[in-house]
């Protein structure tokens, strides 16, 4: 994969979710440095909802989001800024393997841990070692896991669960590593430009992230769509349905493929959607990690 990056003066930016030290901020770190960019000035948010909006205002050029774990499946909130909220588009993917650790106060004990914390996601995938290392324990889901690590600092009743560089960075201690429920714990990010940003990367391997929204209910409609792409001979990577939160059982599919805009097999088969979809958006096209 190369870069077709050309930055202005300024350091380019990138709006992660934040504080310093999630896996978000790793992953921004890794684009900066496949895009040749030694001093990316990284924006931190409480949300992706807020990395898509910085994006979308123009406040940040870059943003960089979680789109799908091995163990959780997609992360939904992206999903649906890319649907239906944001117009940012995907420039790239990252992947990478998330090793968790369990986290106290230095001279801290397990056995007078009351809660623990993380992101969401955090919490989610270590499920198992939660339940039989300390169960009974009340969960408090934190922005993102380094919030988990600064917790922690303040209070020793507080177990976090971060990569142990956020350890490093808020002072605490690292008890336990590799405490996820599977090996093979890996996410997806993807870096996201407003719309119409130029692409950043180029390569040999493409993936299409679409958006299609149906016009009447009717059936079959789910069957056409994947009928059109299996015609056009091309493989999918990702389909997932999600409400279009106007009424209750009205939903959109979000579907991946290989293959970029620019292949003649994904044209005619779009260009096929555009004729029986109510809405085909396009939210990315991209070379493959
Ligand atoms: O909270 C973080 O560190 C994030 O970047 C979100 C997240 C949480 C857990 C696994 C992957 C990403």
């Amino acid at each position: 994969m190369q870069t077709l990056y050309t930055r202005g003066s300024a350091a380019p930016s990138f709006a992660y979710l934040g504080p310093a030290g999630t896996y978000t901020d790793e992953a921004a770190r890794a684009f900066a440095a496949r895009l040749g960019i030694e001093d990316p000035d990284l924006v931190e948010f409480s949300s992706f909802d807020e990395v898509f909006d910085s994006v979308d205002r123009g406040r940040c050029e870059f943003g960089v989001v979680g789109k799908e774990n091995a163990l959780e499946g997609p992360v939904t909130a992206t999903l649906d800024n890319f649907a239906l909220k944001s117009s940012a588009t995907i420039l790239g993917e990252e992947v990478l393997d998330i090793h968790h650790c369990l986290l106290l106060q230095p001279g801290a004990k397990i056995e007078d841990v009351t809660r623990v914390a993380s992101h969401a996601q955090g919490l989610a995938q270590c499920r198992r070692f939660i339940t039989e290392r300390l169960p009974g324990r009340a969960s408090v889901v934190t922005a993102s896991t380094a919030d988990s690590a600064r917790l922690v600092a303040e209070d020793p009743t507080v177990a976090g669960i971060a990569n142990a560089f956020a350890a490093d960075l808020y002072g605490v201690s690292v008890v336990a590593r590799d405490i996820e429920d599977h090996f093979g714990n890996q996410t997806v990010f993807s870096l996201i430009g407003r719309q119409g940003h130029a692409p950043v990367f180029s390569g040999t391997r493409y993936k299409t992230s679409v958006a299609l929204f149906m016009g009447e209910d009717r059936p079959g409609t789910l069957n056409m769509i994947l009928t059109e792409l299996a015609y056009a001979n091309i493989n999918l990577t990702l389909v997932q349905s999600r409400p279009t939160k106007q009424a209750l059982g009205d939903y959109m599919f979000f579907i991946e493929f290989e293959g970029g805009v620019g292949d003649l097999a994904v044209q005619t088969a779009l260009n096929c959607l555009r004729l029986k979809l109510r809405e085909v958006k396009v939210v990315g096209s991209y070379p493959v990690a």
